[in-house]
């Protein structure tokens, strides 16, 4: 048969990692996938000292990539939203198949990307975008679509990871650590986007939407990144038998589904707790399979390549395909995306971790689990730290409680004349049932 002729925008630690995978096994992969695959162009601002070019057309215009009529397949490795979203919507329109590893793209554009490659018949496939190298995409979208998803839950930014996780086993700086993330290519170009949880909440709104089949609602997405994490809190959550992990949870419930992304104290012997460095890891729990844990390089040139170059495979084995007969890009049908509201992040229920300073006083600790106890919220343990200094920290640990009831009570218990500073809130839980 005819080979299929890619064309790679973007020759950075993905794309290189791409061009790589593809040229190593090329024989393999054409074996899987019933023909060659050819890297026809690529498109890239400089050369990558990691790849052997020689012989492959580059050009510094990624359109003329979009646009070339010898090229099947584009794909998208450059990152960001506006030319990337420009490059992928002029490829659809020139009936290219699209593989992306932008979730950022998916997440905030993918509504009007996918509706844009219904009507014109081709496909976009980004397994990529979400958790590297897992095929969690695939896994949720096809090897689970007997289930009604009950919730996931997912360690899904290798950088913020790797970060949390060399400070609390090395005590390394925050800085330092982000630098290092940043010289092995599992950053994102704005590592902002890592540390504050907006490359964590791109990728949930993309799980949520194929687990809930809801469209893709990234603004909807409470986010929060692990800055301002302590190493007091790290230690004290391991007193108390926890690790603090930054999750993305999703959960449906009976008035929408939860969106959220943020620093998350769970029990310490759970497999998620012990998932670190640049690994990642989603559970997903469905009504019939039960709890199911997908874990693998969340980053990286080769682990990122082996989910682009699976989608490349994908696309080759559906080309005969029409549309209809393809899996749909979000796991429903395009036409059956429900309209189940995402829940604010007021209306959700949690535990909480609360960490306080408090003046060493007597009658201190009974204002405020008064104000707690006023609320309605339950108490599950209580330390308070013996210091030299007049003022000590109190950590407690709360029942599950709606965020607005507590965010009533942590500014009734700022307000004391005895609590000084802010109180430090990490969401708890026990990810079962
Ligand atoms: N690095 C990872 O581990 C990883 C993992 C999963 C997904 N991703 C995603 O993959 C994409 C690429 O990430 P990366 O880490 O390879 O980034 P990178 O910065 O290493 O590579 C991007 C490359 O695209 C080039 N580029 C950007 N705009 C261009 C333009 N207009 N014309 C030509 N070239 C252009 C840049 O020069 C750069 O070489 C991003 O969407 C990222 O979120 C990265
Ligand atoms: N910057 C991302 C790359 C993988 O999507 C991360 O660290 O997880
Ligand atoms: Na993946």
């Amino acid at each position: 048969m005819k080979p299929v002729n890619v064309g790679i925008c973007g020759l950075g630690t993905v794309g290189g990692g791409t061009f790589n995978v593809l040229l190593r096994n090329a024989d393999e992969i054409a074996r899987r996938a019933g023909r060659q695959i050819i890297v026809q162009q690529i498109g890239a601002r400089r050369d990558n000292p990691a790849c052997n070019t020689h012989g492959t057309a580059i050009t510094r215009d990624i359109f003329e990539v979009a646009t070339n009529p010898d090229i099947d397949i584009v794909v998208e490795l450059i990152g960001g939203y506006d030319v990337a979203f420009k490059l992928v919507m002029t490829a659809i329109e020139n009936g290219k198949h699209v593989v992306t590893a932008n979730k950022a793209l998916i997440a905030v554009h993918g509504n009007e990307i996918f509706e844009a490659a219904q009507r014109n018949n081709v496909m976009v496939s980004y397994e990529a975008s979400v958790a590297g190298g897992i095929p969690v995409v695939k896994a949720i979208r096809e090897g689970l679509s007997a289930n009604s998803i009950n919730w996931l839950a997912g360690i899904i930014n290798g950088t913020g990871n790797f970060i949390l996780t060399e400070m609390r086993e090395k005590g390394r700086d925050f800085a330092d650590v982000l630098a290092e993330a940043q010289a092995l290519g599992y950053a994102e170009a704005d590592p902002t986007f890592d540390v504050e949880g907006i490359d964590a909440a791109h990728k949930l709104t993309i799980l949520a939407s194929i687990a809930f089949g809801i469209p893709l609602q990234f603004d909807k997405a409470y986010t929060e990144g692990i800055s301002k994490i302590t190493a007091e809190d790290v230690q004290y959550a391991e007193e108390l038998g926890y690790r603090i992990k930054h999750l993305g949870i999703s959960r449906r419930t009976e008035n929408g589904i939860e969106l959220r992304v943020h620093p998350t104290l769970i029990p310490e012997k759970m497999l998620l707790a012990n998932v670190n460095g640049v690994m990642n890891a989603v559970m997903v729990d469905g009504d019939a399979v039960g709890q199911t844990l997908y874990y693998g390089a969340g980053a990286g040139a080769e682990p990122t390549a082996s989910a682009v170059v699976a989608d490349i495979v994908d696309v080759v084995r559906n080309l005969a395909a029409e549309n209809e007969g393809r899996v749909p890009p979000l796991a429903f049908q395009q036409d059956e995306l429900s309209s189940t509201p995402v829940l604010p992040m007021t209306e959700t229920e949690t535990s909480y971790y609360l960490r306080l300073h408090a003046v060493e006083k007597p009658g201190v600790l009974a204002s405020i689990t008064k104000i707690l106890g006023d609320n309605g919220i339950n108490i599950e343990a209580i330390i308070q730290k013996e210091t030299a200094e007049y003022q000590v920290p109190v950590i407690l640990l709360t029942q599950r409680v709606k965020e607005q009831t507590m965010n009533d009570a942590i500014a009734a218990i700022e307000a004391l004349d005895d609590i000084i500073g802010q109180v430090t809130r990490i969401r708890v839980e026990q990810l079962q049932g």
